[in-house]
Formats: structure tokens, C-alpha cells, sequence
């Protein structure tokens, strides 16, 4: 098998890579802006997707994927993968691209660590280790992303209209106000966890972001409490794909 087309459909972009399929080297990587095939796509061996963008966005990508005649995998969270344990209450309930992400920090780190999914929504999920090689996912927070906290904020209130603020310490622009809202917000809940998970650990856990807000939350979460470990990975669900493959295979 040469190359794997891995596939992460979330409810704002559709993101994609070409893997090398022997130890997941992105070849090339990109965002669908449109529903046609990216010449990428062609010349790859198999096809592997974390779609949680609903059944519109699965019969977009399986038509635009059948010329192709390639082995297509549509992932679903299960109860254990890679060494993790998956400790949702009911595991195909958790959206796959947390699942996804998870694998691929935990493949990462081999260590407890809080894994960040900043998209449209934002996810925070706490990854235990168990034992060398053994992990379990026990529990996360599901936050809307930074274009739905400000545009609640936009529509529901008759005197803030659309925002082009800016991140201020000390806020003092109704713009501004909202937008360092906003991050103080999803950068205090992403705080929160790396703490708790951190305490339930008996040690500093690692923190690893994901998704289009990433790079926005990183400066603010590295602002105050040096001592901790932030690693961004702008292609974590994508790599997490590769890791659930190579084990189904
Ligand atoms: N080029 C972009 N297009 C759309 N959203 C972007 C872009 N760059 C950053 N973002 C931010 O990232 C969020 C979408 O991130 P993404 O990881 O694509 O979400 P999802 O996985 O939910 O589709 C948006 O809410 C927006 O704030
Ligand atoms: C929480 C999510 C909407 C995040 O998706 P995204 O922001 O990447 O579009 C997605 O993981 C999802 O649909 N989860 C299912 C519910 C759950 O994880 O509990
Ligand atoms: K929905």
C-alpha cells in the first residue's frame, strides 16, 4: 500500500491529507473549498474518513469519492483503539474526530495528557495513562468555537453588531470586549482541564491543540502559567486516521 487519502469533515471546513502509508508522512495536505476532487486524491491506495458533519456531508464525500474506486473506511468511535480505552458512557456517541485526535496525541505522547479540538466547537479531553501502552479517555467538555461565541453575543444582544475585536488584557472596546471575551472563555476552559487533569494526575500533563482556533487560544494559554507544555498539531485528527487505519489493517 503506497498512500492513504485521510479525510477530517468537521461542521465548518472539510480538511485532508495524503499520508505515506508505511509510517504517515504527509505527502500534501489541504482544505476542500469546493465540491470537486483534488488532484491529490488521485493515485491514492485507500481512503479513510472522521466525518461529523452529518449525513449531507457523508453523501457529498462518497459521491465525490466513487470514481475513484478506492477502498473508502468511514471511522466511528469504538470502546478501545491504539491502547486507548474509551470511557464515554456510550463510546460511538463521542464525536470520532475527538476520538481521532485523542489516538493521535496519545500515539504522540505515551503520556496522560489534554488533548484540544479548537473548531467549531471547541473540545477538551483528558487522557489518563493506565499502564506502559495503556490509556483511557476519562471525560471532556464540548464548548461553541470562537465564531459561535461571538455571533450568540452578535444576535442576542440589539448593541453589539458584528465583531472585529481584538485581544486585550484589559479590554475596553465593546469589540474588543467581546472578542477577549470569547478567548478568555475557551483559553480559561482549556486552563481549567490541563489544572484538574494535571492534580488528578500528581503531575504537569501536556497539552496538545488542534483546529482552526489553535494558534488563536496557544499565546493566551502560554501567558500565564509557564510551567506548562502546549505542543500545537495543526493535522491531529488527520494523523489520528492514519494510526486507527494501520491498526485495522
Ligand atoms: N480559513 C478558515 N476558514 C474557516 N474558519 C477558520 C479559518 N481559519 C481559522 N478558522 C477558525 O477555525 C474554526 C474552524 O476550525 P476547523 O478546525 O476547520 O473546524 P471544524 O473542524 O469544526 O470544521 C472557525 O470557527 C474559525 O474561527
Ligand atoms: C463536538 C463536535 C461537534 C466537534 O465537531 P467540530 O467542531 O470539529 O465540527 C463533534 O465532535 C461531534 O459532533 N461530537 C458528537 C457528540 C460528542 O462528542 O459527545
Ligand atoms: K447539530
Amino acid at each position: 500500500m503506497g498512500s492513504l487519502l485521510v479525510i477530517d469533515a468537521g461542521n465548518t471546513r472539510t480538511k485532508w491529507a495524503v499520508l505515506q502509508y508505511e509510517n504517515g508522512a504527509i505527502l500534501q495536505h489541504g482544505v476542500m473549498d469546493r465540491h470537486e476532487v483534488p488532484t491529490a486524491w488521485h493515485g491514492c491506495d485507500a481512503v479513510a474518513v472522521a466525518n461529523v458533519a452529518g449525513q449531507a456531508r457523508h453523501d457529498m464525500l462518497k459521491e465525490l469519492l466513487k470514481p475513484l474506486g478506492l477502498p473508502v473506511r468511514w471511522h466511528a468511535s469504538t470502546a478501545h483503539a491504539c491502547g486507548l480505552s474509551n470511557g464515554y458512557t456510550i463510546p460511538e456517541q463521542l464525536g470520532v474526530d475527538r476520538w481521532a485526535a485523542m489516538v493521535g496525541a496519545w500515539q504522540h505522547y505515551q503520556r496522560s495528557c489534554v488533548v484540544v479540538n479548537a473548531g467549531t466547537a471547541l473540545t477538551v479531553d483528558m487522557i489518563e495513562k493506565t499502564s506502559p501502552g495503556q490509556a483511557r479517555f476519562i471525560g471532556g467538555i464540548i464548548v461553541p468555537g470562537m465564531k459561535l461565541i461571538q455571533n450568540s453575543i452578535v444576535n442576542a444582544a440589539a448593541n453589539i453588531g458584528e465583531i472585529h475585536g481584538v485581544f486585550q488584557d484589559f479590554p475596553l472596546s465593546t469589540q474588543d470586549a467581546v472578542y477577549s471575551g470569547s478567548l478568555y472563555a475557551l483559553a480559561g476552559a482549556v486552563d481549567n482541564l490541563v489544572q484538574l487533569l494535571s492534580e488528578h494526575c500528581g503531575h504537569v500533563v501536556p497539552c496538545m491543540l488542534s483546529g482552526g482556533d489553535a494558534a488563536t487560544l496557544l499565546p493566551l494559554l502560554q501567558k500565564h502559567v509557564l510551567a506548562r507544555e502546549y505542543q500545537l498539531e495543526d493535522h491531529l485528527v488527520l494523523q489520528g486516521l492514519w494510526y486507527l487505519e494501520r491498526e485495522l489493517s
